[in-house]
């Protein structure tokens, strides 16, 4: 097997079809429909497998949605925090159902979508987030409605709902609760409506995650308010499926062994900057500890500290895991590092390199 030249994504399609498989026992057993979040994952070239396990995908933006539309397909769902007027049509003609964030922005766009399914984001301003910065439901969010007086106001244009509020939740009874309080505050909406989406940060397709229950409350909800439910996963969808493969280019003790990698979080694995979480290298152990850093200028550019069996030295390969969910939608050219290169193990186990990036990508970045 030719050797690919690190840093590079490997996608494998067996892990990433363990997702897909339980995703479709979800809308099996549950009747729910299932979303790719693209805000979360768009690398395009693994569609082929995904599409047919999920229903189609969600968007956040223009580009987004001609993405889903053009290269995924199925079921095509629009919704961005705000719309402007110049692309607000194009949105349209490649969206099935688009969901406003607020209700100034459907009373300025409702009669240019006319023709489509419209919907509402509403915020039930409980979440199960940990991270003030990805909480949907922070002090004066600005993420959906939630005055069901005012929302009243324009039911008769909206036939559905979008309420995202879960957050890398992996508790079942956590989403049982939240989605029990939904019930409470807006049920009397829900009943009035077509369709529901609960949105992503379900992690539905973790281990032991109690699908059977899951399955079985959605289904309630459904039935009990005439609704066809929708979930827009993004983490469930490619969790574990992608590492980010690199190369240690220098060692050095400075109080702690470092080893300095082709790669950066900045650049490359970005959430782990913005969380300040560590990275995950599988297995981390043996007798030798290494802090494995990041080679952009940023002094905190660091995957983390991990235990290896033998001493690191330049050339060793190193693969960081989980590093599928917001990492190729968010990768960029700080320092003009070298761009990942994005490899797919298909599910015969022949590996094929789909996208490299040169210079020309990144000077075609800045003007
Ligand atoms: C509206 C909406 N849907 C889906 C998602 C996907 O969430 P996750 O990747 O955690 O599943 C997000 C993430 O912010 C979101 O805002
Ligand atoms: N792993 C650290 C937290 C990740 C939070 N992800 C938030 C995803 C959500 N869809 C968003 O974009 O806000």
């Amino acid at each position: 097997m030719t050797t690919i030249a690190t840093p590079y994504y490997l996608i494998d399609k067996q892990k990433l079809l363990r997702n897909m498989e339980k995703i479709a026992h979800v809308r099996e057993a549950s009747g729910a429909k299932a979303l790719l979040a693209l805000k979360c994952f768009a690398t395009w070239s693994v569609f082929d497998l995904m599409r047919q396990y999920m229903d189609g995908t969600t968007s956040s933006s223009l580009n987004e949605v001609k993405l889903g539309r053009e290269k995924f397909g199925g079921e095509t769902h629009a919704y961005s925090v705000a719309y402007a007027d110049h692309e607000i049509d194009e949105v349209i003609s490649n969206a099935d159902k688009i969901i406003f964030n607020s209700i100034g922005q459907l009373e300025r766009f409702a009669g240019r979508a006319g023709h489509i399914a419209r919907g509402l984001r509403l915020n039930p301003q409980v979440s199960s987030s940990t991270f003030d910065l990805a909480d949907p439901a922070r002090p004066f969010s600005r993420l959906g409605e939630w005055d069901v007086a005012r929302i009243e106001t324009v039911m008769d244009r909206i036939s559905g709902f979008m309420i995202h509020n879960n957050c890398e939740n992996a508790d079942f009874a956590l989403f049982d609760r939240m989605l029990g309080q939904i019930e409470e505050r807006f049920g009397a909406l829900l009943s009035r409506v077509e369709w529901v989406s609960l949105g992503g940060g379900i992690h539905f397709t973790g281990d032991d995650y109690p699908l059977d229950a899951f399955c079985a409350r959605l289904k309630a909800f459904a039935q009990r308010f005439g609704v066809q439910v929708y979930l827009e996963p993004g983490e469930a969808s490619i969790t574990r499926s992608t590492t980010l493969e690199v190369t240690v280019l220098d060692t050095l003790f400075n109080g702690k062994n470092l080893a300095i990698v082709d790669s950066s979080i900045e650049a490359h694995m970005l959430d782990l900057l913005i969380y300040r979480e560590s990275a995950k290298v599988a297995p981390n152990e043996g007798d030798h500890s290494y802090m494995v850093c990041g080679k952009s200028c940023l002094a905190g550019d660091i995957f983390g500290e991990f235990r290896f069996p033998e001493e690191l030295k330049v050339g060793d390969r190193v693969s960081i895991q989980d590093a599928a969910g917001y990492t190729m939608v968010k990768k960029n050219w700080f320092n003009g590092v070298k761009m990942p290169s994005i490899a797919v193990r298909e599910l015969d186990g022949t590996v094929k390199v789909v996208r490299e990036f040169g210079f020309d990508d990144y000077a075609a970045s800045l003007s």
